[in-house]
């Protein structure tokens, strides 16, 4: 599903109008109207108060039809103008004009002058000040309105988007923004909704299809998009009947040390159950027994050192390699590890310890081996950090959207891919954004980074492109994670769950 900035929004609107023959405030009509309906399957007694906030741009106006609607319907409503300026849209004005003449409803103006209502735990707020218009901070009595809210018990439903929410950047310290329990949002998801720096106001989120033009939603070019079910069934590629081992790949996955057993042969489970052909496993001597008794249908590779990985020839060519899983950060592994990104002739998924290395050696310029990513990482490798991993690579940031754009200047400087693990992970290649819309906070979880590595070395082996073993493994990955909770709970997940819960999510893809 596309994301789509305020501009390409404007432009999908007007385009529906034309094509549709129908005027903005039809528009609004239908938009506030399927709000609305949302709105009243969630209104909970009669005795429930509903106080609106309504701004005077379109997202106010916006505010103004649900609030009659809502009167219309026999529901208590109080009507709070947030007027920071005389000026009002002219739907918002027609829709304010439509509202006193039904009077039924109470209207009352706030402007800086005024005291500011109280909220209590009965009320259900309709917060309609700002949209996708805001592009400056909210006036400072807005502002107190939005912390006086936030410091209350009554419930929020946000219009759109949190008045106070900007679509490109995050809010400033102290700027406030409404904390919401719901957000009705209109057509396509917003980009901040699934960003740390916005998390503590984004309840809910319910996208509200108003029926904007389609052919122009797939005409507008988005780098930008949210990896749902659909866009995951277009990347999956059914098994052909006729087919047999050697038609799904051969994928390695090298990884562990002395202590660090378990995680490789987590990853290696996780790879056998992502549709390879093969999976062969280079680990140190002494995990060797463990990884036969737990995973019979792997094959070991020969590896001279009992604790650490070596660069031990494989004796066949693979097609796909993950490689960093437990490794630690000793000079062995930093020797193999050198060894394995120069003489790798296919692309590489590169996690954990792989990752600190690296980290470390970009800038080392005594090391000639890591001294650099460029020319030594295959290009169109899957780079897999946590957050911390990610921040030893591209460095730190002051918010999310640069944090955005580091991502994107090292994917395109060293031609990778970078699957930034977090809450909603972001999978980048170059300009390109996949926001993923599966997982919770069970999988959380020590494993769970290494059953992802897993995966997506084998849906890599599989043929699949760099990119899309990357985009459609992040979103199984979570899919998985989340039908494993529905079942057992978040508390109770772990990373070997998840596994078990892969073929439901390849089942879901067939559906
Ligand atoms: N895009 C769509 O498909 C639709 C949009 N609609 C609504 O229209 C909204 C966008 O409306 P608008 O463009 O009128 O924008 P808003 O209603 O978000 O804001 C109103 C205006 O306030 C001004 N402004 C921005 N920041 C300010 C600040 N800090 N202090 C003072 N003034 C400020 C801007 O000029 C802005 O246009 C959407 O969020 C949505 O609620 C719906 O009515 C119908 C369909
Ligand atoms: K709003």
């Amino acid at each position: 599903m596309k994301i789509l900035e305020a501009s390409q929004l404007a432009d999908l609107d007007s385009y529906s109008c034309k094509e549709q023959n129908i005027s903005s405030w039809e528009l609004m009509e239908r938009a506030a109207g399927l709000a609305y309906e949302e709105i009243k399957t969630r209104l909970n007694s009669a005795t429930q108060q509903i106080k609106v906030l309504a701004g005077p741009g379109n997202n106010g106006g916006d505010g103004l039809a649900i609030a009659y609607f809502l009167a219309q319907d026999g529901w208590d409503v109080d009507v709070f103008l947030v007027n920071f300026t005389s000026s009002r849209s002219p739907d918002n004005q027609k829709n304010l004009v439509r509202l006193k003449n039904q009077a039924k409803s109470n209207i009352r103006e706030l402007t800086e002058d005024s005291e500011l209502p109280e909220f209590t735990s009965e009320d259900l707020v309709i917060d309609a000040i700002f949209g996708v218009g805001l592009n400056r901070s909210m006036p400072e009595f807005v502002q107190k309105l939005a912390r006086k809210h936030n410091g209350s018990a009554s419930q929020c439903i946000c219009i759109d988007v949190p008045s106070g929410m900007y679509l490109d950047q995050s809010p400033g310290e102290d700027e406030a923004v409404f904390q919401s329990d719901l957000i009705l949002t209109f057509q396509t998801p917003k980009l901040p909704f699934y960003l740390p720096d916005y998390s503590g106001v984004v309840g809910e989120v319910k996208i509200i299809d108003i029926g904007l033009s389609q052919k122009r939603l797939s005409e507008i070019s988005s780098e930008l998009n949210l990896v749902d079910l659909s866009l995951a069934k277009k990347l999956y590629r059914p098994r052909p009947r006729f087919s047999h081992k050697g038609t799904y790949g051969h994928a390695v996955l090298i990884g562990g040390s002395e202590l660090m057993l378990g995680s490789v042969i987590l990853s290696s489970k996780s790879c056998m159950h992502s549709g390879v052909g093969k999976t062969s496993v280079l680990m140190p001597s002494r995990g060797h027994s463990a990884l036969i008794q737990h995973l019979p249908e792997a094959m070991l590779v020969e590896n001279a050192s009992e604790d650490f990985i070596s660069d031990q020839d494989l004796g066949f060519n693979a097609d796909a390699i993950g490689i960093g899983i437990g490794i630690g950060t000793s000079e062995a592994a930093l020797s193999a590890l050198g060894a394995w990104l120069e003489k790798a002739d296919c692309p590489l998924v590169i996690d954990a310890d792989a990752l600190n290395l690296i980290a470390e050696h970009i800038t080392l310029k005594d090391k000639k081996r890591l001294r650099t990513l460029d020319g030594q990482v295959p290009k169109k490798s899957i780079l897999t950090p946590h957050p911390g991993e990610l921040r030893r690579l591209v460095g730190s940031w002051k918010d999310d959207f640069e944090k955005l754009n580091l991502i994107k200047d090292f994917s395109k400087q060293f031609d990778v891919i970078v699957l930034a693990k977090d809450a909603y992970s972001l999978c980048v290649y170059q300009d390109q954004v996949f926001v993923n819309s599966t997982g919770n906070s069970g999988m959380a979880t020590a494993g769970s980074g290494d059953v992802l590595t897993g995966l997506l070395t084998g849906l890599l082996a599989q043929g699949y492109s760099s990119l899309n073993a990357a985009v459609l493994g992040m979103f199984l990955h979570g899919l998985a994670g989340d039908l494993a909770a529905e079942e057992m709970s978040e508390e109770s997940l772990t990373a070997s769950d998840i596994i078990r819960y892969f073929g439901d999510s390849f089942s879901k893809l067939k559906a």
